[in-house]
């Protein structure tokens, strides 16, 4: 850069400022004019439309003028070697001034004291320093959009040998030129477009070597002619046009084959000096896409010169072939400076038919084109009449107006052309309908960014079908709780109405005649009736949720094989599968978690309930135990096994799972118990769970305490001392009273907080049908009722073989028959506990009730009574609170 450009703002890139009027070359003083320019805010872009009229540079009114730009490039190693220096200075993006390059002979008088500075002003002015692609986006760039709409354009090199012409067009692979630069553009733009316009894209390649053209993508064909077509203006004849294009670098690859058959030769001046013009045309047809009979064309043409550049035989110091090709090209570029001449002074007459090259760019010099005038020159002293040259033709070519029109043709298709718009049409119905299927994808998406967005659709869909699936599995476990709570009250309401039809049948006909339906019974039925309706209802909701989930799940199987189709990046897909899985496990999880909370607490109520029919049990086997020891002490037989007496099988001590805890003798206080420290004495199992490890056996083994007491009660009694009566009261023994079938106690009248525990027990009996499940059932009975039942019946009838009067008037016993009785006595509750107990039973109960109310009771009687009652009032508040904890859950 000179020295006193140093301090020019930065080249403009924007628009070019419109040129000043009457600027033209000036000499030795730098225009005030010139400098307002610079101030203006042009960034030194040419996208400007060239219809805008500029002041002072019209020739030919209403016409375009031709962009010009001049480009300078930096010294060659040869021009430096030789001496040379650089005297061409750029300012403000659009001035040249080109300095004297004091190479006037001392004798030459005449110029000696003249100065040979010039300066310049153009639409572009580009430095050294410049790159292509500003020199494109400067100067070419606005061309594109004109082209795709059917107008004409032009862009040529010209200038100097070595001035940088095929630099600047063509361009190297670091470095692209303007053709590709132009072309990369123009097919971004096409594909921009692609949606609504059809379009087709054609290329040819020529030469015009010593004033003939050839085609360089048909290197072997002859020479072409140039024609001129009333519709598509300038065209050579029988060129070849290489269609089916769909990107810039397919046409330069047309265009490097094309060049291999230009001709290029070493010349003085450059070694690889261009020897011919070189033209690449595109064409551009475009048409709307919506297919019609008649069609409308836009035809647009874009041409991309490289013209040889002048020279000297001088400079070049071409001999031969050389030569002469050197002379047509300066013959073709006067023609073509003739031109420029004649077209900027608005001559009338225009020598285009002067040379190929020229009649090749009359459309692009004066007629229907919008022009590009890129005019290289080489900063070089040595070049300076080459560079002024140049220069002041691409001054004049400032003034070249051109009159762009949009090259449109009408096609009528014949009818038989109906097949092949249909098929158009069809095609363009099937990619509306691919761009329907996916939405958000727009033409310039890439293809990951499709990916994703399908992934992110993917995924949201998947999450709707789980959270379906959440809402529909909740619903139907509401209504499983809801099913279960109407059961267990159907069955409540049933075993009302069937004990009440029961009683009813016991009555006689007479009596039934006379009663009518109780107020309770009836609220009863209806209240069956109004859960039955209800029960039919939740089903009916069963049913159609399950057939909900059915379908979500078999959306959700659609889902997963859609995948792979619907994502096409691999580790996008294995990342959604992770997530469907988890969802899937989620589900899962919310399934296994309600199985535990329902089954839980069911288990653990179930384990409960067994633990309090094994102690009742135990209870049994005790009594009876203590009253065979008694018979045996007292030498009477022992009693015979009871029909119906079931062997109880000791379950094996296992530890349930999860949240269901076997109780422990802990729990029950065993420890301190008498049994636990019997047992613990004596080293066998008689604890609550202790028990029933043992193996099957008829009867309980006899306890060694127990043994050791019956010789104590044998003496007191033989010693006089009245045995103390050995009943259970219902204080001591009611508060586990066993269960009917039904879950209702047996026995004597309780006191109501007795009744309430026993409630407890009994409100979880899912009655059915007439079996209470809770209580274990053997063959079909009902174990603990069975042994109590059949324990009563066999019992009982011996003690009341023996009615004995006491001071209630009834008969008293007699002293034997009473010892025989004491221990007997244990089985009154025994015979209490009988469904329908008879009148005498009744009140032999009654009776012993109040001999129990005067008398203390055995000393082994009474241990077992205490120790049954702390051990079930114990075993009663767990189960409770356990029921709780569950009905809680539960519902
Ligand atoms: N802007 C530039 N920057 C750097 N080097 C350049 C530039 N322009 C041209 N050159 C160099 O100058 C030399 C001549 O350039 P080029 O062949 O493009 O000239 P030309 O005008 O096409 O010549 P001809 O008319 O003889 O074909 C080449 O070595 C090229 O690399």
């Amino acid at each position: 850069m000179r020295p006193h450009d140093a301090h020019a703002p930065p080249p403009p890139s924007g628009l070019p400022p419109p040129r000043p009027p009457g600027h033209g070359q000036e000499r030795h003083r730098f225009p005030s004019k010139v400098r307002s320019l610079s101030e203006g805010p042009a960034d030194g872009r040419a996208s400007r439309e060239l219809g805008e009229e500029e002041e002072g540079s019209s020739s030919k009114p209403g016409g375009h003028n031709i962009l010009v730009a001049v480009r300078s490039r930096a010294l060659l190693p040869q021009e430096r070697s030789a001496g040379g220096h650089a005297i061409i200075t750029i300012c403000n993006g659009t001035t040249v001034i080109l300095e004297d390059p004091h190479t006037t002979a001392a004798d030459d008088y005449l110029r000696l004291n003249k100065s040979k500075e010039r300066r310049y002003h153009f639409d572009q002015a580009l430095e050294e320093t410049a790159q292509n692609l500003e020199v494109y986006e400067r100067t070419t760039r606005f061309l594109i959009p004109s082209v795709i709409q059917g107008f004409n354009a032009t862009v040529f090199a010209y200038g100097a040998t070595s001035a940088g012409k095929t630099h600047t067009m063509l361009g190297y692979p670091g470095e692209p030129g303007i053709m590709l630069l132009t072309l990369r553009d123009l097919f971004s733009e096409v594909a921009n477009q692609k949606s609504n316009l059809h379009f087709e894209i054609k290329c040819s390649f020529l030469e015009v070597y010593n004033e003939n053209v050839r085609d360089l993508l048909r290197p072997d064909s002859d020479f072409l002619d140039i024609r001129e077509d009333p519709v598509k203006g300038m065209c050579v004849a029988g060129i070849s046009e290489v269609g089916g294009l769909e990107s810039a670098e397919e046409i330069m690859a047309l265009l490097h084959q094309g060049n291999k058959n230009r001709t290029t030769e070493a010349t003085g001046a450059n070694v690889t000096s261009s020897r011919s013009h070189a033209v690449l045309q595109v064409m551009v047809h475009q048409r709307d896409k919506t297919a019609d009979i008649v069609a409308h064309v836009n035809l647009g043409k874009l041409s991309m010169i490289d013209l040889a550049g002048s020279e000297r035989a001088s400079q070049t110091n071409n001999k031969g072939m050389r030569m002469i090709e050197g002379a047509n090209i300066n013959r073709s570029l006067l023609a073509l400076g003739n031109c420029i001449t004649a077209l900027s002074s608005a001559v009338a007459f225009v020598p285009y038919r002067d040379s190929k090259m020229t009649r090749l760019l009359k459309d692009s010099l004066g007629g229907n084109c919008r022009t590009v005038m890129i005019a290289n020159v080489s900063p070089c002293h040595i070049n300076y009449e080459d560079t002024h040259n140049t220069l002041k033709y691409a001054n004049r070519a400032k003034n070249i107006k051109t009159k762009a029109v949009r090259n449109v043709v009408q096609v009528n298709y014949h009818v038989s052309k109906y097949t092949e718009i249909i098929k158009d049409l069809r095609s363009e119905i099937q990619e509306l309908k691919a761009k329907l299927a996916v939405p958000e994808a727009h033409p310039d998406m890439g293809e990951e960014e499709l990916d994703t967005k399908q992934s992110v659709k993917w995924k949201h869909e998947l999450m709707q079908n789980f959270e379906e699936r959440v809402r529909i599995k909740r619903r139907l476990i509401d209504l499983a709780h809801e099913t279960k709570n109407q059961m267990v009250q159907k069955s409540h309401a049933q075993v009302g109405i069937s004990q009440w039809e029961s009683g009813r049948q016991a009555q006689s006909d007479a009596d039934m005649d006379g009663q009518r339906t109780p107020p309770n019974i009836r609220e009863l039925q209806e209240q069956l009736k109004f859960i039955k309706s209800e029960l039919a209802r939740t089903e009916e909701t069963t049913r159609v949720l399950e057939g909900m989930l059915h379908e979500n799940q078999e959306k959700a199987e659609r889902l997963q094989a859609e995948l792979p189709r619907r994502v096409k990046n691999k580790d996008m897909r294995a990342f959604l599968g992770l997530i469907s899985r988890i969802y899937v496990m989620e589900v899962e999880n919310m399934d296994m978690q309600e199985m535990v909370d329902v089954t839980g607490p069911l288990l653990e109520q179930k384990e409960l309930e067994a633990e309090a029919l094994r102690l009742q049990i135990q209870m049994r086997d005790r009594v009876i135990e203590e009253q065979d020891q008694l018979l045996q002490a007292e030498g009477k037989a022992q009693l015979a096994k009871p029909d119906g007496w079931i062997n109880v099988v000791a379950k094996p001590a296992r530890r349930a799972p999860s949240t269901v805890r076997w109780l422990e003798e802990d729990d029950l206080g065993l420890d301190d118990s008498p049994l636990a420290r019997r047992r613990h004495g004596s080293g066998r199992g008689y604890g609550a769970l202790g028990f029933f490890a043992d193996q099957p056996r008829d009867f309980p083994p006899e306890p060694p305490s127990a043994r050791e007491r019956l010789p104590d009660r044998a003496r007191n009694k033989s010693g006089g001392t009245p045995p103390a009566s050995n009943s259970f009261s219902s204080a001591e023994f009611g508060e586990a009273r066993p269960l009917d079938v039904a879950g209702r106690g047996l026995g004597p009248p309780r006191p109501a907080a007795a009744e309430e525990k026993e409630v407890s027990l009994a409100r979880a009996a899912d009655v059915e049908g007439d079996l209470d499940p809770r209580l274990p059932v053997v063959e079909g009975q009902n174990l603990m009722g069975a042994a109590l039942n059949g324990l009563g019946r066999d019992v009982a009838p011996e003690i009341t073989k023996r009615p004995a009067r006491g001071r209630t008037g009834r008969k008293r016993q007699p002293k034997a028959d009473r010892e025989v009785e004491r221990p007997l006595q244990l089985q009154v509750e025994a015979s209490a506990l009988r469904r329908d107990p008879g009148p005498e039973d009744s009140q032999g109960s009654g009776s012993e009730r109040e001999h129990a109310s005067s008398a203390s009771p055995h000393p082994v009687v009474k241990d077992v009574a205490a120790e049954r009652r702390g051990l079930l009032s114990k075993l009663s508040k767990r189960m409770k609170s356990v029921e709780n904890a569950s009905a809680k859950d539960m519902y």
